[in-house]
């Protein structure tokens, strides 16, 4: 097993950022650049505070600020840097300290806001390769509630994983895997138990080195377990060196990303937790991909799935193939992006005249779908 330390001395300069999930990707990505940004150096961001970040730099951690210009220029909170960002940085001679000129484009994003109000859109996790959705298996256990993190899950990019937690608890796991598989099409889930060390080996195949992974779920689920577990002992180390940090930056941090010892990143999100609303209709169509395959064999293009005349939705519910549970909340998910959408348009017919300065690049198309999470 490969093992990293977060100590800036021992990782070679392009260790480092390879370690924190710099590749081809970024690479190419960078080259599309303009010059001004190119001869700047890439780094990650690591850690949020209400003033600042941490980013792992080539030459290793570094705290870091925006600059005066970014300032300036960011037209909304969303355009700021978030955990998990590339970002272009100027490192400061001689001391550990960057300045962040500008975000790379996003290849994934989870995005949380205010509802209706563009301003105020926030960042939960930047690249993020996969989300693990936390559910666990006692009497929390919630599949409708599953449904709507996938929703979030699709339209942020990242690749959805179902892990069904405290297995111990339940006689069996495999039952509930089944279900949740029937409401998940194209979704991995897993089982696992930290209380009895069970589990780990199937998640090997996400846990690997440079791959950054989200965990998300309600609060009790388990989340904060499973990265302990995940982590290993590793992460008592990374709070070991945070402890004997001057800046007493443990204190305020927001969000943050670890290594593990096996090379993948996990990312805390301890401030997400319950999906409220969202736009998010590609991620709403993907997550229902049953359903939405079901209503194009409807008879009415504009079918709402209400009355029987030649509805194919309604007769798979009332012949038993698919769940009235599920088809409820995919009404209800429905009616709430429908909602969403008016405020929306109320919000921007209000704010027209400060509507965001667009940038260039193709996280922008999508980030300008926003899914919509709350905390408790
Ligand atoms: N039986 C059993 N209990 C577990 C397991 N994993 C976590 N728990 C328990 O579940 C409770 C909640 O775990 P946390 O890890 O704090 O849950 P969380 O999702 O991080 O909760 P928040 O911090 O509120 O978001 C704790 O009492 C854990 O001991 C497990 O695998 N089996
Ligand atoms: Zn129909």
């Amino acid at each position: 097993m490969r093992s990293f330390r977060l100590n800036n001395n021992t990782l070679h300069p392009n260790d480092s950022l390879r370690a924190y999930g710099w590749n081809a990707y970024w690479d190419q990505l960078l080259s599309e650049q303009q010059p001004a940004i190119r001869q700047l150096k890439p780094a990650r961001v690591v850690a949020q505070f209400s003033h600042s970040y941490n980013v792992m730099t080539e030459a290793g951690e570094n705290s870091a600020s925006v600059t005066g210009k970014f300032e300036f220029n960011a037209a909304k909170r969303g355009d700021y840097p978030a955990v998990g960002d590339w970002v272009m940085v100027e490192r400061l001679a001689n001391e550990s300290r960057s300045v962040i000129h500008a975000v790379l484009p996003r290849r994934t994003a989870m995005v949380r806001n205010a509802a209706g109000n563009v301003t105020e859109d926030q960042i939960i996790g930047a690249n993020l390769d996969y989300l693990f959705i936390v559910n666990a298996l006692n009497q929390d256990f919630n599949i409708r509630k599953i449904e709507r993190y996938l929703i979030a899950a699709w339209e942020s990019g990242a690749q959805p994983v179902v892990l069904l937690t405290k297995a111990d608890l339940c006689e069996r796991p495999e039952k509930f895997v089944a279900e949740v598989e029937t409401v998940a099409p194209g979704v991995p889930v897993h089982f696992v138990s930290a209380l009895l060390d069970q589990g780990k080996d199937e998640l090997g195949a996400y846990l690997q080195p440079g791959v950054t992974i989200g965990v998300t779920g309600s609060s009790g689920v388990g989340k904060s377990t499973l990265l302990n577990w995940l982590a290993d002992t590793h992460r008592q180390q990374v709070q070991g060196i945070r402890e004997n940090d001057a800046r007493g930056r443990h204190t305020t941090t927001h969000r943050e990303l670890f290594l593990l010892n096996n090379g993948a990143l996990v990312m805390d999100t301890p401030g997400m937790r319950e999906l409220q609303l969202w736009e998010a209709h590609d991620g709403w169509q993907q997550a229902f991909a049953d359903i939405e395959k079901l209503a194009s064999q409807c008879r009415y293009r504009d079918c709402k799935h209400e009355h029987d005349q030649g509805c194919a939705v309604l007769e798979a519910a009332n012949t038993g193939s698919l769940d009235p549970k599920r088809l409820a909340n995919y009404k209800k998910t429905a009616r709430e992006l429908a909602r969403l959408a008016i405020k929306e348009s109320q919000s921007q017919a209000k704010s027209s005249n400060r509507t965001p300065r667009s940038k260039s690049g193709k996280s922008q198309a999508r980030l300008n779908k926003r899914a919509y999470l709350t905390e408790d």
